[in-house]
């Protein structure tokens, strides 16, 4: 990358307002967490007293001990939090087209049904679109799914492109995916200008066509034999045998170089690149890092971009301007030389109002990645994300390449030899005995390979950089089932809980090559998983020790109440602020907060499981792709906001389960105020235990409904609500240990990870 001297930096970095409110504010919820450490530690019942009684206390104070422990964690990535600027008129001022450096595009997709190939040429379409020069960018689309649908659709974009990229870069469109463009157009008045209107006619009816040549053999499912005889590259599915069986297949469908290769007035066309490494069923794929390994192999050979972009399928390009924002701090001269990868946060396009699911991630994206980037760079999320090509290829922060690196890094070659290296480079038996997967590329192993991976770039003494312009950069497809969700989440938790336990560990192995606030902060979420066990302990235990009648908070006329309330009043005022802040609404907070505790009773608990099982060689994780389509009423529902349940699977049991018994013990405790030994002394003793029961059950409202009121399909299924109400009916307040038994027994962990679409 050649610079024209030093000027003025293309970026800057502000550090966030009211800090010092915030700190002064966090440090008096940390005296009253202390305060409650105090009266737990001093009120444990005595031995002998009261067994149940004693054991029931010391298991709170454990969860209280974790639980204050963790919030400390969330303080790492809200105490230093930073925001950018970037000046790309100083870019483009500074650098020619031909000085600026290359960039390759990876799209990565795994499955025709769940993905569906109109939805990934649409993101192909809007990263080609990039007010970018087209002889410095490439595209390469990696199919873990093998399928000719998707290939067949790539062509039929490549044909469209030429029409798509001049509309764009004449009109300045946003955004330049096509289907997102129409949909934004039809809510805006029609174009008054003729020639403008004309030809948005015009492009719009080649969509319409385009899209629907592309669903009609999507739901055939198979290729007309007179289109496979129209492009030589369809003859590389004659040796497929399955998507877990089949050789390399690999297309240049628009050689950038290529004099042809021109849009409709004649300019240069991005390099557009199918690839479909080879898979074996005996060799293990490694899924997405995998293929995307594949891909940094494969386009060192033809583009050899120094800037890599990784977007997943349906994450589309919703700002046009978003490499060169990405430029403005890989090319600052003062301080773009140690930023190894800049991270945009991911955004969804199928969002409602209030996000039922949480999936929208507001605070992760407007609050923790900031502070996490006060600290040296926030993680890597898989998607939406610029890296430096010798980066990950495995350079150490100012150290050079070694031979087998390099080799990678360097030289393109000519189309004769292309073809066949490419294969070899694709092949299963590539990465044997290398580095690949290990000190190379992204890391095996380990379900949330961006985040080990990102971690361990910055171990090696790079930082990172957090950017999220006012017009985001991305828009993906977030899960729209209930299931969905707390499956994906499951991956993502235990993903990270495996990286506290690997060799790179940001408890031990970061020490020292990170700051102390980066190491809390990734702990943060490498700790969601074992968030678990305190949490389903917070649900269960006080509300059936209410059963006995055994009081595990101070009683309302006892000044050790203080510290609970002001812990539990000014912790939940804050996350509400922080919410709202973050463009949510109250209800959307209240989703959140039942997301939180369904999260962790049922996705953690699962994961904090298979990953111990995993350590211990018993399982090895799987990488559950998440749909990106819904049937119809499955949508509509989702539209409606309305909680889809609709399939039994063991984390709904677990789930109705703790809505059953916090129904169960609160009818139990009414009950006993009333017939027992009189209202005044029972709610003095045990209110804030009635308190918290009640929250239990308010906020799985929707979850009784799927049980008992719904009669549609993503009602919960009845099998569900037989276990549960088995399991009530097995409550005796006098053994309260006796239902963890039956739970464990009706909880079939093989499936936990599993759902199937309807
Ligand atoms: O064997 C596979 C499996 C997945 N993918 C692709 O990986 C991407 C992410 O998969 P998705 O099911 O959408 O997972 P998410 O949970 O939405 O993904 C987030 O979390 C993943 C790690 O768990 C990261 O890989 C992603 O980039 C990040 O967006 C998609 O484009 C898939 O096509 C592959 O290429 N090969
Ligand atoms: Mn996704």
């Amino acid at each position: 990358m050649r610079s024209k001297g030093h000027g003025l930096p293309l970026f800057e970095t502000k550090r966030a307002k009211g800090r010092v409110t915030y700190r002064l504010f966090a440090s008096s919820i940390f005296v009253g967490i202390c305060l409650i450490w105090v009266y737990r530690l001093t009120h444990i019942p005595k031995p002998g007293q009261d067994n149940a009684a004693r054991w029931a206390w010391i298991g709170l104070l454990a969860s209280e001990l974790w639980f204050g422990f963790y919030w400390i964690l969330t303080q790492a990535v809200r105490w230093n939090r930073v925001h950018r600027i970037t000046f790309k008129d100083r870019l483009s001022q500074r650098y020619e087209n031909d000085e600026l450096p290359g960039v390759d595009v990876f799209v990565c997709t795994a499955d025709p049904t769940i993905e569906p190939p109109i939805m990934v040429i649409n993101t192909v379409l809007s990263v080609m679109a990039y007010d970018f020069p087209a002889e410095k960018l490439s595209v390469y689309l990696s199919d873990d799914g093998g399928s000719d649908l998707t290939f067949y659709a790539l062509l039929e974009a490549s044909k469209f492109a030429k029409d798509w990229i001049p509309y764009c870069k004449e009109f300045d469109v946003e955004p330049r995916s096509p289907a997102a463009y129409f949909k934004f157009m039809s809510l805006l008045p029609p174009v008054s200008e003729a020639e403008q209107a004309n030809k948005f006619i015009t492009i719009k009816k080649l969509y319409k066509d385009m899209e629907n040549r592309i669903e009609n053999t999507t739901k055939l499912g198979r290729i007309p034999e007179e289109e496979k005889s129209k492009h030589k590259g369809f003859s590389q599915w004659e040796s497929y045998l399955s998507r877990r069986d089949h050789d390399t297949i690999f297309q240049i469908v628009i050689d950038g170089k290529d004099a042809d290769a021109k849009d409709v007035f004649g300019c240069t066309l991005p390099t557009l690149v199918y690839l479909a490494r080879e898979k074996r069923p005996h060799y293990h794929h490694n899924f997405k890092a995998g293929a995307m390994n594949a891909l940094i192999r494969v386009s060192s050979k033809i583009s050899n971009g120094e800037i890599i972009l990784n977007v997943d399928c349906d994450m589309y390009s919703n700002n046009s301007t978003s490499i060169r924002d990405a430029l403005c701090f890989l090319l600052d001269e003062e301080k773009g030389h140690d930023i190894a990868f800049v991270q945009f946060p991911q955004k969804f396009e199928n969002n409602t109002k209030n996000d039922l699911y949480g999936t929208e991630l507001r605070v992760l994206n407007k609050v923790e990645f900031s502070g996490m980037d006060g600290y040296g760079g926030p993680l890597y999320s898989g998607t939406g994300c610029f890296h430096r090509r010798n980066v990950l290829c495995g350079t150490e922060f100012g150290g050079e390449n070694n031979e087998e690196e390099r080799e990678i890094i360097g030289g393109e070659l000519s189309v004769r030899d292309l073809e066949e290296n490419v294969r070899g480079l694709a092949s299963c038996a590539y990465e044997e005995n290398t580095q690949w997967g290990k000190e190379m590329g992204l890391k095996y192993g380990c379900p949330v390979e961006d985040v080990i991976t990102g971690l361990s770039i910055q171990t090696r003494g790079w930082k990172s950089v957090f950017f999220s312009p006012s017009r985001p950069a991305f828009m993906g497809v977030a899960p729209t089932t209930l299931l969905q969700t707390l499956v994906q989440h499951k991956r993502w938790s235990e993903g990270d809980f495996q990286i506290l336990l690997s060799k790179y560990s940001p408890a031990w192995y970061a020490h020292n090559k990170i700051t102390l606030g980066l190491q809390l902060g990734y702990c943060c979420y490498c700790l969601w998983a074992p968030n678990c066990l305190a949490t389903l302990y917070y649900s269960f235990v006080p509300s059936l020790c209410l059963l006995k009648s055994i009081p595990l908070f101070p009683p309302i006329s006892s000044l050790w109440l203080i510290p609970f309330a002001y812990v539990v009043i000014a912790k939940y005022t804050y996350s509400l602020a922080e919410f709202l802040w973050s463009g949510g609404t109250i209800f959307g907070w209240w989703n959140e907060q039942r997301m939180w505790l369904y999260k962790r009773a049922s996705s953690y608990l699962f994961a904090f499981i298979d990953t111990i099982l995993n350590s211990l060689g018993f399982s090895e994780s799987a990488f559950v792709i998440t749909a990106k389509v819904a049937d119809k009423d499955v949508s509509e529902r989702y539209e409606k906001e309305i909680m889809e349940f609709g399939t039994s699977s063991p984390m709904f049991t677990i789930l109705s389960v703790l809505a059953m018994v916090n129904l169960y013990c609160f009818v139990g405790a009414v009950k006993e105020a009333v017939m027992g030994e009189g209202v005044v002394k029972f709610y003095e003793t045990v209110l804030v235990q009635i308190l918290l029961c009640g929250v239990l059950i308010l906020i799985n409202l929707p979850l009784y409904q799927g049980l008992f009121l719904r009669k549609d399909k993503g009602k919960m299924p009845s099998s569900v609500a037989v276990k549960s109400a088995a399991f009530d009916g097995g409550l005796d307040p006098r053994h309260p240990e006796l239902p963890f038994k039956e739970a464990s027994e009706k909880i079939n962990l093989e499936n936990a990870g599993t759902y199937q679409r309807c």
